[in-house]
């Protein structure tokens, strides 16, 4: 009989960092499973925004495997293939160094289903805004005329607008006040009511993951989960 399909978003034995002689992550093994929203926590410096960015297929890790639902991935960032790319979306910390500032909000959500060629894009960006709470107005203006808050509800559009299987939600709401941060939070939780959606939710708040997360994961200074 074939091995049973481990299903998930799948760090195994992932050894990554910048220098290969000194990795920040040490073997380390991590699954996000299909439904529900793992915490990652610990100390600064401990490696929690190179595993995001390893499970986002941003950063290729010196060894080890990231496995999507049993497939192992087998390129990273523009070698990801494109079927991987899409089921795997990522926010980060600051929203505003992930949007191009030339861009309106309309235009910055508007770019995954360019890149896609995605049909009905219009009402597809209307409906994302209307998901995330961003009226017409904000959606005319660009990333400097409107708030942190504002903008990474934008993010969050674009990051839900090719209806990622699996989040990797990196700090997503540290420069956030606590009535924008339970917004985000409540919205992302709709989202995984709806369609099972995996989620990776990073932050040294423990009391936001305490409230958020199913599980939570610690790593050590090391580099290695706890
Ligand atoms: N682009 C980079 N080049 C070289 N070293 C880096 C780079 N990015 C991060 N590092 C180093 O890798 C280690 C882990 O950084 P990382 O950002 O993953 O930690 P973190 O746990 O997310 O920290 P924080 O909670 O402060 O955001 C740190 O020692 C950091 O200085």
């Amino acid at each position: 009989m074939p091995p049973p399909v481990l299903t998930g978003l799948r760090a195994e034995a992932v050894v990554a960092g910048y220098d290969p002689r000194r990795p920040v992550l040490d073997r380390v093994d991590l699954t996000v499973p299909p439904g529900r929203t793992v915490g990652l926590a610990g100390p600064s410096g401990s490696g929690k925004s190179t595993l995001a960015r390893v499970l986002g297929l941003l950063h290729a890790p010196f060894s080890g495997t990231v496995h999507l639902d049993g497939e192992p991935v087998t390129g990273y960032r523009h070698r990801t293939p494109h079927a991987q790319r899409v089921r795997i979306g990522v926010l980060f910390q600051q929203p505003r160094l992930s949007v191009d500032p030339r861009l309106t909000l309309r235009a910055a959500i508007t770019e995954p289903l360019l890149a896609t060629r995605a049909p009905r894009q219009a009402e597809r960006v209307a409906e994302l805004a209307d998901l995330v709470m961003l009226t017409p107005d904000l959606l005319s203006r660009r990333a400097h005329e409107v708030s942190d808050g504002q903008l990474q509800r934008a993010c969050l559009a674009r990051t839900l607008a090719l209806s990622p299987d699996y989040l990797v939600c990196d700090e997503m709401t540290t420069m956030l006040d606590a009535s924008t941060t339970a917004a985000l939070v409540g919205l992302i939780r709709d989202y995984q009511g709806r369609t099972g959606a995996g989620v990776l939710a990073i932050s040294h708040d423990a009391v936001l993951l305490r409230r958020w997360a199913d599980d939570t994961v610690h790593l050590t200074p090391d580099g290695v989960l706890a």
